[in-house]
């Protein structure tokens, strides 16, 4: 049997994700050769312009990997399903696993040194916190008010040593701000990269309500390649699937693009599925929320209560607001 060709992006992260596909995949199939091809992408060599210039990081690299598949140089890629753009549908690919749901929650990331009193006595006051996510930058600003939000971008191991440094985050007009006293970031994302030591607070859901799909590892393959869907098909799991049917139809229902200030989070218990979305504004002046509960069986249907709820109460305008220009 030929070798079984999952592609990934080269970061610690992302590897790290591979890593685990294939554990599972082994795990459920062991006669499966598995060989993981690594990309390298424009989302990753380019560290200065604002992911916003290019549709995002997952707007680059799930360009380029899809074209690898539909190739047939790959079997299927790992995308973590946060990055994958949730306004459009790609001919001819299917997600054909998503993996069970690591924590969906963001922490907060203090420099070495920094105490969490220090940083929360005074609203933040004095402190730059570095984020690149409208959604995290918004609910930032409303939890510490007085802190200064900055641009600050790179992977997840990246991001902390820049932090631990003190370094500058340039910024593509070729100024620069920082250093960063705290960083916001997915605590999925830390622990994959070894880090999970650093996460000085866990944001609660209600506080900062995580990125739609966030935690959850999907993989794609192309949608006519039956023996490859039944192979994913071994380690996709049903709970993360409904919580990303539902939380992705509200990005559909709102048409959000990559860097959308959308949030939204769904938790099943027993056969009962509770789903909040979110649409922010960029400054976190303006919230609209809405939270629905149905059943669990019928995920999308909730999704798209949630996400014409927040239509209905003015949510198109905040998004298109910050659309990339
Ligand atoms: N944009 C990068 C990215 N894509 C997914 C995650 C987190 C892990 C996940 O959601 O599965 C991260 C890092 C972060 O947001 O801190």
């Amino acid at each position: 049997m030929t070798r079984f060709r999952i592609g990934t992006r080269k970061s610690t992260m992302a590897l790290a994700q591979t890593e685990e596909i294939a554990r599972r995949l082994q795990a459920a199939i062991p006669s499966l050769d598995i060989e993981i091809v690594k990309f390298e992408t424009t989302g990753d060599s380019d560290q200065t312009s604002k992911l916003l210039t290019h549709g995002g990081k997952g707007g680059a690299f799930v360009a380029e990997i899809r074209r690898a598949m539909l190739d047939g140089r790959l079997h299927a890629a790992m995308h973590s399903l946060k990055d994958m753009p949730g306004n459009e549908e790609t001919p001819g690919l299917v997600i054909a696993a998503l993996l069970s749901r690591d924590p969906p929650g963001d922490v907060l990331v203090l420099r070495r040194g920094l105490s969490l009193d220090e940083f929360r006595k005074d609203g933040g006051r004095g402190f730059k916190i570095g984020t690149n996510a409208v959604r995290r930058a918004a609910y930032a600003r409303r939890l510490f008010p007085q802190a200064e939000l900055i641009h600050f971008r790179g992977a997840a191991d990246t991001r902390i040593r820049k932090l631990d440094n003190g370094e500058l985050q340039r910024l593509p007009d070729g100024g620069a701000v920082g250093p960063a006293d705290a960083l916001i970031m997915a605590r999925s994302g830390l622990e994959r990269v070894g880090l999970s030591d650093r996460a000085s607070f866990d944001f609660a859901a209600a506080d900062m309500l995580p990125a739609v799909g966030q935690g959850i590892v999907a993989v794609e393959c192309p949608s006519l390649d039956w023996e490859t869907r039944r192979i994913l098909a071994t380690i996709d799991d049903g709970a993360a699937r409904s919580c990303a049917d539902a939380e992705r139809e509200v990005l559909w229902v709102l048409n959000g693009h990559c860097n959308s200030p959308i949030a939204g989070f769904a938790t099943i218990d027993r056969d009962q599925m509770t789903l909040t979305a979110s649409v922010l504004d960029e400054d976190g002046g303006r919230f609209i929320e809405a939270q629905r509960a149905g059943p669990a069986d019928r995920p999308r249907e909730l999704g798209r209560a949630v996400g014409l709820e927040l239509l209905a109460n003015g949510a198109a305008e905040l998004i298109e607001r910050s659309r990339p220009r």
